[in-house]
């Protein structure tokens, strides 16, 4: 039997192409051969960590610590500018919430396409559209064309995708906090029924939710991994820093 982790980061650093001005994107094509019209921008520097298979591990830190394009790098989303990565089964990724809808489709349309890039077959497809349309429960809006939809409309159909999705590994980023209060306790239901079988590697800035689910949790900060362990302490370590942070900004010793 194979013992390979079933997240694996090695070295994992990206790096954003950063333009002062508009038409330096247009010189880059041009002439990028000879000169760079570009700052790299470092988001990530050098992150290292693995998950094995039924772990679920939560991931803290500031915003723009570099969650997101961590786990766009992790679903092929975005390539890394450096290091390895690699995860093992059917990803689900509940991130960049509908960012690859297509608005004059309509929910239903879109979440039959969700779901075959998801890797389901026609016929299962065809099985669970109906489970999908009962756990988006957005009514006859489904029927709609999902430029119509609200975000957390689009949250529902995005989250209704991934959990018909038959997967392995759930991905996901603050996917939460766009849906109603009635929405997120039955994402939470669902994320900790799925937690009992599958692997969950999931970004969000509710500590209490990430520490009760959790088996470990990673603190991502200057693009590396600062800190990995026991939820309930790499979360106190974490909020210490954020106090402390607070504390010296309004100048109270
Ligand atoms: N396409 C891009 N081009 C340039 N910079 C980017 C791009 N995408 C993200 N960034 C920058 O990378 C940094 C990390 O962003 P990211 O969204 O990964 O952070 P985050 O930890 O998820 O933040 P938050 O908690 O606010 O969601 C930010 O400074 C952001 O501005």
């Amino acid at each position: 039997m194979s013992s390979e982790p079933t997240i694996r980061c090695a070295g994992v650093g990206k790096a954003f192409q950063l333009y002062a001005h508009q038409n330096d994107q247009l010189k880059q094509i041009l002439f990028g051969l000879w000169k760079k019209f570009y700052k790299d921008k470092w988001v990530l520097h050098d992150v290292n960590f693995t998950v094995e298979r039924g772990e679920r591990v939560g991931i803290v830190g500031r915003n723009g610590a570099g969650k997101t394009t961590l786990l766009q790098i992790l679903c092929g989303i975005t390539q890394p500018t450096k290091g390895d990565f690699s995860v093992g089964g059917r990803i689900a990724p509940i991130l960049a919430l509908g960012s690859g809808f297509d608005g004059l489709l309509t929910g239903r349309e879109n979440a039959r396409i969700g779901a075959a890039i998801l890797g389901l077959s026609r016929k299962e497809v065809d099985a669970c559209i109906e489970d999908i349309a009962a756990f988006a429960d957005i009514g006859p809006f489904f029927e709609q064309p999902m430029r119509t939809y609200s975000m957390g409309m689009i949250a529902r159909v995005a989250f209704a995708i991934c959990a018909y999705a038959k997967a392995d590994v759930l991905i996901v980023d603050e996917a939460l906090s766009v849906g109603d209060e009635i929405f997120q306790r039955k994402c939470e239901k669902y994320i900790a029924e799925f937690a009992k079988t599958g692997t969950i590697l999931m970004v969000s800035h509710d500590l209490n939710f990430l520490a009760s689910l959790c088996n470990r949790v990673l603190w991502l900060e200057d693009g590396v991994v600062r800190e990995i362990g026991d939820p309930a302490k790499v979360v106190a370590d974490y909020r210490k820093a954020m106090r402390a942070e607070e504390t010296q900004a309004s100048g109270v010793a």
